[in-house]
């Protein structure tokens, strides 16, 4: 495997909080002890709650709980080593390994620590030790200290959703009547709006409030500029190529598999997208992949899957609930599935996925395309690595590339490829924040097929 922090033939370092006033080193100083801080406060808020469901047990899981956080929390904030996970998880090995891999490459005697390893290795494993306090404290193992933070943002992006819903039926009523052309503006738009979807998560925050309040298709023309690669062609194409003449004649569609990031608006606009792909004979099925336990506070997990696709149904909108009892259809029917493996809140980087979760890619290579929405996403693709901007997305991937994909993704970490020569410096001086701010995004389209 390859070693965390060197430069090893071209391979940029990590991006890591060693590096003193770098974006990963505000995150590990600032954004996560805050984040740590609210999930305590939130966890106490609920004391009662536990009390009344699990009797004084829950009191005491609730205490346990809140200890095991703050002894976490000290040692991020003091840099500490990394310590072995204890809850014996399914994955518990597979990170217990990870973190000998890293121990076994580090050089100059440091140990593999918050402040000095790679930082996207040392935010997941937050997020996994999080989960190991609940774990280990069994009448709340199951507590989603994110949940609060997720519903809320859905709620206060009704309006937008509704907004969205009626535009979809829009389209879907006059589906049959459709010019190809007309197709691919709609097909566009609802790719924009699921881009745009992702400046809505709530780890770049620290969990503030973090909601769409306008209406999604207004506003599309005037983020034109913002979009720094735009590959939507190759996309469209990649759909097109995909569909073939059936059995009966009837021309079928490819498979589309959906790397969802965050819950609230972005899971909303991510099922409308789906929901165009299969109605408009885009895509003959959609492989939803979300996360198995709570993440980066606002990504999508089974529940929020199956709680937003409730909530939509149950609106008091007649376009909104329409699409949420369409949504339950394709989820019954097969069309719509929902996966989730451990390999996607692992650290790895995803050119590790074929040796360290060989099933999983199998998986994705069964895909006619892959979307991977978020930035996260983009850090795994990307390796997280120091870059240059002008290097090629398919030199960052490392031989990442199970199917054809592209990443949806709002700017919010410095990691930044496939840029012409010039644009990244040129955005530094107008723009010095333009790789965190979630300001900016890319559209960016891989294929291993054009490699053969
Ligand atoms: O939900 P997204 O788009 O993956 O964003 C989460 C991102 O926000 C951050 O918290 C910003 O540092 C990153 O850790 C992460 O890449
Ligand atoms: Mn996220």
């Amino acid at each position: 495997m390859m070693a965390a922090d060197q430069t090893v033939h071209g391979v940029p370092p990590s991006l890591s909080a060693k590096v003193v006033g770098s974006f990963a080193y505000f995150t590990v100083k600032d954004r996560l002890p805050t984040i740590l801080t609210k999930v305590i406060d939130t966890i106490h808020r609920n004391k009662n709650k536990f009390f009344e469901e699990y009797g004084e047990e829950g009191i005491q899981a609730e205490k346990q709980t809140i200890s095991l956080l703050s002894k976490l929390r000290n040692e991020l904030q003091t840099d500490k080593p990394i310590l072995a996970l204890t809850d014996g998880l399914h994955d518990t090995e597979a990170w217990n390994q990870y973190l000998q891999r890293h121990q076994g490459v580090q050089r100059d005697q440091e140990s593999v620590s918050w402040f000095k390893s790679p930082w996207l290795y040392v935010e997941c494993y937050m997020y996994r030790r999080i989960q190991e306090a609940l774990w280990l404290n069994p009448p709340i193992s199951d507590y989603d200290v994110f949940n609060e933070g997720k519903t809320q943002s859905f709620f206060e992006s009704q309006q937008a959703v509704m907004a969205l819903c009626t535009y979809l039926e829009g389209i879907n009523k006059n589906m049959e009547g459709l010019s190809k052309n007309q197709l691919l503006e709609h097909f566009n738009k609802l790719l924009l709006v699921s881009l745009w979807g992702n400046k809505c998560d709530l780890s770049i925050s620290a969990g503030q409030e973090n909601s769409q309040k306008m209406s999604p298709i207004d506003s599309l023309d005037s983020l034109q500029p913002f979009i720094l690669v735009n590959d939507s062609n190759m996309v469209w194409s990649t759909l097109i190529s995909a569909q073939r003449p059936g059995q009966s004649g009837k021309v079928t569609a490819g498979r589309v598999d959906i790397v969802l990031d965050n819950a609230g608006f972005e899971l909303v606009t991510d099922l409308v997208l789906a929901d165009f792909l299969v109605s408009s004979g885009l895509a003959r099925e959609i492989h939803f992949h979300c996360k198995s336990i709570p993440w980066f506070v606002s990504d999508v997990t089974a529940n929020d899957f199956q709680w937003t696709i409730q909530q939509t149904m149950a609106a008091n909108h007649k376009w909104m609930s329409k699409s949420g009892y369409q949504w339950k259809i394709y989820v019954k029917e097969g069309v719509w599935s929902y996966h989730d493996h451990c390999f996607w809140t692992q650290p790895h980087e995803f050119c590790d996925m074929a040796a360290d979760a060989p099933d999983l890619y199998a998986t994705l290579q069964e895909a006619d395309l892959v979307l991977l929405k978020g930035d996260l996403n983009y850090r795994k693709l990307t390796g997280d690595r120091d870059w240059d901007h002008t290097v090629g997305f398919d030199t960052a991937l490392r031989g990442f590339g199970p199917a054809p994909l592209c990443s949806l993704r709002t700017l919010k970490a410095n990691v930044q490829v496939g840029l012409q020569l010039g644009q990244g410096e040129k955005l530094t001086s107008q723009d010095p924040d333009w790789m965190t701010s979630g300001k900016y995004a890319v559209i960016q389209f891989y294929s291993p097929k054009s490699e053969q």
